[in-house]
């Protein structure tokens, strides 16, 4: 449903949001610049969702300023698997989010900017949009040397990547995203983008690492807040609007109405992990049991991030082949998930409870194939 701004409804986002009623019929010809409160990537991808799906944009953009808390944000068409290092940022509590646009794997920290520009599909212009952050970039600091690509990343000296660009298109508004690194954690950023998953075969889309450098390593003025600012006042001059940053709470209900159960779909695992396209994985691990080197063959399906088909393979002398089918068996329709699997380990141990050896090789197993989780 399409809120128009006229409405009750977007009278009260405007009041909410500080505009003098005064000031908006004066100054604001049209288009609102907003800035969010939340730093939780979940809330803050809800509110693309709310003004894309809500929102009558027709000659009003939207520019929405955002930045959170470490997280890991993958394409649409994605596969976390592939694209990151899972058992480190489940160790290190990093978020990990799937978005609903298209495009690759981007990291997200307080030190990286990102920026929703709001538009009907007929006005959307992705080009147009990465000029105006180039010329807010060139506004503080005229020797900066950025220049968009053709794949609409923005490259600074030629050759290091500081933004990334992805898009959604609806059928009468489209969003076109990107962020901008002022001040990331690089170091973290490489290792967390790094998938340690050796022999996953899928379609998913697959992302595209390059070199990256933060502004701030550049010019050390370069802050988040000059940079957001100067975008804001480059938005606001183009758009011949207010220069007026308007603060929003992701969680405001009487803003937003049904924004938190947005949030909380972006949350589930089924959106994370069950959106993944349908992989294989084939790998092998080497156990040592009992001064004896062993290789475990594994080859998995996984659809909709729940385990399809399930082959451990262990040398029959080692466990026979009736009792590795066991454990096979007792994966599918499982979540792809190391705490489901160590749920279901226990609930089949509790199927042989006196053979503890059984139980031990099960164990072995399971460790192993929890590490590709
Ligand atoms: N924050 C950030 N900014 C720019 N480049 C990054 C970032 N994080 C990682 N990378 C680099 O880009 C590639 C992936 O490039 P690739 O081109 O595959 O993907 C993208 O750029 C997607 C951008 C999505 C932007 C959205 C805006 C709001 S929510 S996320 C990765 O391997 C790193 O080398």
């Amino acid at each position: 449903m399409l809120i128009p701004f006229s409405t009750k409804n977007c009278f009260q986002l405007l009041c909410n949001l500080k505009v003098p009623a005064a000031g908006f019929k004066n100054t604001v010809k049209s288009g609102l610049i907003l800035q969010s409160i939340s730093n939780d990537v979940y809330q803050n991808l809800a509110v693309e969702d709310w003004i894309h799906d809500h929102m009558n944009l027709e000659g009003k953009p939207v520019l929405f300023l955002w930045r959170n808390s470490p997280s890991v944000v993958i394409g649409r068409h994605q596969n976390p698997w592939q694209e990151c290092n899972l058992n480190l940022m489940r160790e290190q509590g990093i978020k990990l989010a799937r978005r609903r646009s298209g495009g690759g794997t981007v990291y997200h920290d307080m030190g990286n900017i990102n920026l929703t520009f709001f538009t009907t599909k007929k006005k959307y212009d992705r080009m147009e949009n990465l000029k105006l952050v180039v010329r807010a970039l060139n506004a503080v600091q005229p020797q900066l040397d950025v220049q968009p690509t053709k794949r609409f990343d923005l490259l600074l000296d030629g050759q290091f990547k500081i933004s990334g660009t992805a898009s959604k298109i609806g059928r009468t508004t489209a969003y076109h995203h990107c962020t901008l690194l002022c001040s990331t954690d690089r170091t973290f950023l490489s290792s967390l983008l790094k998938s340690p998953y050796q022999g996953i075969r899928s379609n998913a889309t697959a992302s595209i690492p390059a070199l990256v450098k933060n502004l701030l390593e550049k010019d050390p003025t370069l802050t988040c807040e000059v940079l957001m600012n100067a975008i804001a006042a480059e938005y606001a001059a183009y758009h011949q609007i207010d220069n007026h940053i308007s603060l929003i709470n992701p969680t405001d209900e009487t803003l937003f109405p049904g924004i938190n159960s947005k949030a909380k779909e972006l949350k589930t695992w089924e959106w994370i992990y069950g959106k993944t396209p349908k992989f294989s994985i084939n790998t092998s691990f080497n156990v040592l049991y009992e001064q004896s080197h062993l290789e475990i063959k594994v080859f998995i399906d996984i659809k909709n991030g729940r385990i399809e088909i399930c082959n451990i393979e262990a040398p029959d002398h080692w466990l026979p082949m009736e009792i590795c089918d066991k454990l096979n068996s007792s994966f599918i329709g499982s979540k792809f998930c190391p705490i489901e699997t160590s749920m279901l380990i226990n609930i089949l141990h509790r199927t042989c409870p006196e053979d503890d050896e059984v139980h031990s090789k099960w164990n072995i197993l399971c460790e192993k194939i929890k590490g590709i989780m």
